[in-house]
């Protein structure tokens, strides 16, 4: 038996959660399993996920191209012999992954023998490469896309017209054209990524290996079992911003205890929308926030973070718990 496997990449905040919820929610008919990788301590990509499905598994704390290769294996493997077997495997990395890594040891003949790789997907992030053209020199991004089989254009309706003919442009330096296909369009991801064609012919990547995702990013997570005040909790943003590549969680405010809202931040811009009860329904807030290691003072961080936690009416300090690697 064998069970296709599609791996999505990109960078972080590119649109990767968004992409395979889309694949859960239209599953063309398939019981598709989803492995999703964390960075950080705190899996909220897995409960953002388990909203679609429950075949979700987290792996967390780490990188599936390089500490937790073995774990992810592992998981493969327990998945076959799951029952019932799933039909197909999504398997979602972090941000900070390079994927040339585990599309790699995808490739090796046993594990190709039973779940095969189908299609390698980078997702890329139209809006923060508009506003942050350094990002084609950055050589994990250029993993990622080279990595790919296809490359997926998410956030265009982020970014007009004359901005996207022009990053088009560049991105074709990169990647044929007809391998960038628009987040947007309605043919489901399912069904193109999973196709019922041969397996692809892939040349091995080559460009200069990017750094070990643990060398070079650092995160740390945030929890309050308190809800935040909004004011307290934007300005503390703002001061983050900055020094942030990605942050998200899931943050209830003493305006409104009883909903929780799903916070994201890419890049400079924040969005707040409310969360989707069922696991992420847990009071107070949790927050990933990832850096590149050295551009932030943690403590500073927590210490802003901690500003924003209502402690009315006890008047005592907040509860929270800070952890980093
Ligand atoms: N406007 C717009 N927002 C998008 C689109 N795709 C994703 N987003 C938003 O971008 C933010 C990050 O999206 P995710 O799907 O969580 O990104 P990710 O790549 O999984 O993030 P990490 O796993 O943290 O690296 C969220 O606020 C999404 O709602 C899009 O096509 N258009």
């Amino acid at each position: 038996m064998t069970i296709p496997v599609v791996l999505v990449a990109g960078f972080l905040g590119a649109g990767k959660t968004t992409l395979v919820n889309e694949m859960l929610r239209r599953p063309d008919g398939r019981r598709i399993a989803a492995v999703v990788n964390d960075f950080g301590a705190i899996d909220i990509d897995a409960d953002l996920l388990r909203q679609s499905s429950d075949g979700v598994v987290s792996l967390r704390n780490g990188c599936i191209c390089c500490s937790l290769q073995g774990d992810l294996m592992r998981t493969l493997a327990t998945l076959i012999r799951r029952q019932p077997p799933p039909d197909a495997i999504v398997i979602e990395t972090s941000g900070a992954s390079d994927p040339a890594e585990i599309v790699r040891s995808l490739l090796d003949p046993v594990v190709y023998a039973a779940t095969p790789l189908e299609t390698a997907v980078t997702v890329i992030d139209a809006r923060h490469l508009a506003d942050r053209p350094a990002l084609f020199d950055d050589p994990l991004w250029r993993s990622q896309v080279a990595s790919a089989d296809i490359c997926v254009l998410a956030k265009t309706d982020l970014v007009d017209e004359a901005g996207l003919a022009a990053l088009r442009a560049v991105l074709a330096r990169f990647k044929a054209q007809h391998l960038i296909v628009d987040a947007g369009d309605h043919l489901s991801p399912t069904r193109r990524f999973f196709s019922e064609n041969e397996p692809r012919v892939r040349a091995p990547s080559k460009g200069s290996m990017p750094q070990a995702a643990d060398e070079r990013f650092e995160t740390q997570s945030w929890s309050s079992e308190r809800p935040v005040v909004l004011a307290a909790f934007q300005s503390a943003v703002a001061r983050l911003a900055p020094f942030l590549l990605r942050a998200k969680g899931v943050v209830t405010f003493t305006h409104e205890p009883g909903r929780p809202m799903l916070f994201q931040l890419v890049g400079s811009r924040a969005t707040i929308v409310p969360a989707q009860t069922g696991p992420m329904d847990r009071g107070g807030a949790r927050l990933v926030l990832i850096a590149e290691r050295g551009r932030l003072d943690w403590e500073d961080a927590a210490r802003l973070l901690d500003a924003s936690v209502d402690i009315e009416p006890i008047r005592s300090a907040p509860s929270r718990r800070v952890d980093r690697h």
